[in-house]
């Protein structure tokens, strides 16, 4: 269970031996780099002898694959902190990012710039431009006093470009504008920048035109973070005082936290207090990353670093608290709200042997990935579990993925679901319950419909940003999701901006991947929360052979019941492997049947073409069988394949 834990503690010296051994190297070679400093030591030197007025905290924020990775790659390249032409993303050294190529967590490097013959020292965040990794943005724009908003000068404005610009500028930071990708030969610079201007009021003149590819312009790009930026509003006298914005756990230091100090210093040794537990603990380690770590004895105000203290899962070490030192009174640092989860779903061990692990493994990760909610939860089928929230599918299946990938397991995930409001009208049922709405996001407790004023479903208001060729095919699929539209304004004479109230669940699961594939890649959408609003639901169950497996039901609207129903019996009949005997499937709302398939029955039988022949051979293949079979759920004698659950969901 240990061995991917390892990884997480890896994950930012994934890279950091090579980076080391360049750094190395560069020495040897001597290259010249106009902020390249010869000597390791020395620049942890300079970490403590630069003044708060030369530190810059920024982050780099975009949409989707704008190419943020790949800017901070190369201002890592530039300022000597890795080799040059590494080709590596350094700063997603995820698994799941490098496989999914999409960065799903904030990275930070502390480097340092020469400018004007003066060293400074940049805290740089690279961020997600996935809406569902959002909370990782706000969180990150804690700790920053600007950004670098990066726009692909072909695609131009995106939806997310538009939500981060509004995040940044709710938090009054200063927004550096730069157009990347002008290497490619149908990149329109002018029109982007015309587009910032409509939007925005981005003056043309102010926009960086660079190739993060080729590494054009890179240096322009520092310059201006050094000359627009202010330095940290912070204050070396004590008391000490600093922000949380970031954990993970290592298996040897346990939860490390990543801290932006905002007031006086900390020493290693000292004892530290949170302000939210009042718990206190001794420091062990303090590091600065550079990406490597580097440690270092003192941490000041303005500085950002890594501390070890013992703190052992994210119920000690919470994103956003303010630790400070033992006994002493200093303000909190309310700098950001977390996001409210949106999606929930249960997660179960494959079976019950396997619950102490996973529970080790969730708690974990939790604390690398704060914006997932974990209740304990139970099933008749599944056993003990948790009912986890996420901010959206793609947040859900990443999560999954890592506690796969990073801790070994192999957990069962039912299907999402967003939280519903259920008004009761039955008096028995008010009293039982203790009140009258309830919020239900577990389709398996459901209430019989005769119990039931009235239904809310959560609301979002989503953007999107469409070529206007686009526009006939999106309104549809906006209209087919129940979606009104609010309204729309053309960007410049080909793209058009809509806004639309949708309802959540008609999002969460596949809305954008249907808005690209209509659109060739080229829509893109946003969303945030808009409320709850009356709505006509029922749950819609799945039996298999007359028996209804709880862990298959839904939510659905009314309107949508038959269809779903179909989709989903087919796309079980599809996903069951057939078995020895024959399975219906059966879609029901109430006693009504729907929809329903059969899977005729099958003798699968690994061995049967190894007469008498080799018995070890015919072992090793029962053997597999075996394990093939464990990987599954038994239903009224039918294996489900575990992957089953989440497959069937998707239109
Ligand atoms: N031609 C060209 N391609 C670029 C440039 N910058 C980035 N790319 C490519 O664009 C793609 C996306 O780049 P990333 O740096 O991963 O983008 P990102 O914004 O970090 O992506 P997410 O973190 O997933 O949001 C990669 O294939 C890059 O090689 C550039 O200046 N020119």
């Amino acid at each position: 269970m240990f061995k991917r834990v390892f990884t997480i503690s890896y994950k930012l010296s994934t890279f950091r031996p090579s980076c080391w051994q360049d750094f190395q190297l560069q020495k040897s070679h001597g290259r010249q780099c106009s902020s390249f400093s010869n000597d390791a030591d020395e620049k942890v030197a300079d970490f403590h002898n630069i003044p708060v007025e030369r530190i810059r905290n920024f982050s780099i924020i975009a949409h989707v694959d704008h190419g943020k990775s790949t800017l901070a790659d190369r201002i890592l390249e530039l300022t000597g902190a890795i080799a040059q032409n590494s080709g590596a993303q350094v700063l997603d050294s995820l698994q799941v990012e490098r496989e999914r190529g999409i960065t799903v967590k904030a990275q930070t490097a502390s480097i340092f710039h020469t400018y004007k013959n003066e060293k400074y020292l940049l805290n740089l965040i690279d961020t997600p431009g996935h809406v569902d990794f959002a909370n990782e943005v706000s969180r990150s724009l804690a700790a920053c006093d600007g950004v670098i908003l990066l726009v692909d000068a072909c695609h131009g404005i995106q939806a997310q470009t538009v939500a981060n610009y509004y995040l940044a500028k709710m938090r009054n930071l200063v927004i550096i504008p730069v157009l990347n990708k002008i290497d490619i030969k149908h990149a329109n610079p002018e029109r982007v920048c015309k587009d910032l201007y409509n939007l925005f009021g981005i003056d043309p003149n102010s926009v960086l035109k660079i190739s993060a590819k080729l590494g054009t312009g890179i240096d322009a790009v520092l310059d201006r973070v050094i000359e627009k930026i202010t330095p940290p509003q912070v204050d070396r006298k004590p008391p000490f005082r600093a922000l949380i914005f970031d954990s993970w756990f290592d298996k040897y230091r346990g939860a490390l936290n990543l801290i932006c100090v905002l007031n006086g210093s900390l020493r290693v040794g000292q004892e530290i207090q949170s302000m939210i537990t009042k718990k206190s603990y001794p420091v062990k380690g303090i590091t600065i990353l550079r990406p490597k770590e580097d440690p270092i004895e003192t941490i000041s105000a303005g500085q950002v670093g890594l501390i070890a203290c013992n703190m052992r899962n994210s119920k000690e070490s919470i994103i956003g608290d303010t630790i400070h030192l033992k006994n002493e009174t200093v303000k909190a640092a309310i700098r950001f709200k977390p996001q409210q989860p949106m999606v929930f779903a249960g997660v179960y061990p494959a079976d019950q042997s396997k619950h102490v692990p996973l529970r080790g493994a969730i708690e974990k990760l939790v604390l690398n990935d704060s914006a997932v909610t974990v209740n304990v939860d139970s099933s008749p089928a599944l056993g003990q579990g948790w009912r986890l929230g996420f901010l959206g599918l793609l947040h859900m299946e990443v999560f999954c993925q890592r506690l796969e990938q990073e801790y070994g397991t192999e957990p069962i995930i039912t299907a999402p679901s967003v939280t519903y409001r259920i008004i009761l009208k039955n008096p028995k049922m008010i009293k039982q319950m203790g009140k009258e709405c309830l919020e239900l996001s577990n389709a398996a407790l459901f209430p019989e419909p005769f119990n039931v004023k009235e239904y809310y479903e959560p609301l979002v208001k989503g953007t999107i940003i469409t070529p206007t060729e686009y526009l006939g095919q999106i309104i549809s699929l906006c209209v087919d999701r129940r979606g009104i539209q609010e309204s729309s304004i053309n960007i410049d004479d080909d793209r058009i901006l809509m806004k639309y109230i949708l309802p959540l669940s008609e999002i969460i699961l596949d809305f954008n991947d249907h808005l690209k594939s209509l659109s060739s890649g080229y829509a893109s959408f946003n969303y945030e929360d808009h409320g709850y609003h009356l709505t006509n639901i029922v749950r819609l169950d799945i039996h298999l052979n007359g028996r209804p497996v709880e862990e298959f039901c839904r939510i659905v609207h009314v309107s949508k019941a038959t269809t779903i129903a179909r989709e989903m019996v087919a796309k079980l009949q599809e996903l069951i492997p057939r078995q020895m005997v024959q399975i219906a499937i059966q879609a029901c709302v109430g006693g009504k049947v729907l929809a329903r398939e059969t899977i005729k029955a099958y003798r699968k039988d690994v061995t049967a073409k190894l007469y008498g022949g080799d018995v070890t051979r015919r072992m090793k293949l029962l053997k597999q069988q075996a394990e093939g079979k464990k990987k599954m759920r038994m239903f009224a004698n039918i294996r489900v394949p575990h992957e089953t659950f989440i497959k069937v969901l998707k239109r």
